[in-house]
């Protein structure tokens, strides 16, 4: 099981994976969370996207908690079964970042 990661190695990859980010929105700690709301051109766009994240979700068998609604997709990442932010929840958020 992945565990939890401390306050420093969060902000220290809050950081790095906020360098990927190339749509102006930087990803932002909520408590145990990292949240981030992307924007697309289209509902097929953003459903695209999450359909190809859900295989990444699948292989990584880590999966996001997300909210769409028309070209909107709002993320929350975390580690239920750490009870935490892990290494999983920034892979997976890197993932999303290399395919928007
Ligand atoms: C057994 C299975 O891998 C686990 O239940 C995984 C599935 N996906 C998961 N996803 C997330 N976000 N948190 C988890 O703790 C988690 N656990």
């Amino acid at each position: 099981m992945a565990t939890k990661l401390s306050d420093n190695e969060i902000n220290e990859k809050l950081k790095a994976l906020n360098e990927l980010v190339s749509d102006d929105t930087p990803w932002e700690q909520s408590g145990d969370t990292i949240k981030k709301t992307f924007m697309f051109k289209s509902f097929i766009r953003a459903f695209g996207w999450m359909s190809q994240i859900a295989i990444w979700a699948e292989k990584l068998k880590h999966h996001p908690e997300w909210f769409n609604v028309y070209n909107k997709v709002e993320v929350t990442l975390t580690t239920h079964d750490a009870g935490g932010l892990t290494e999983l929840d920034f892979s997976l958020a890197e993932k999303m970042e290399k395919f928007k």
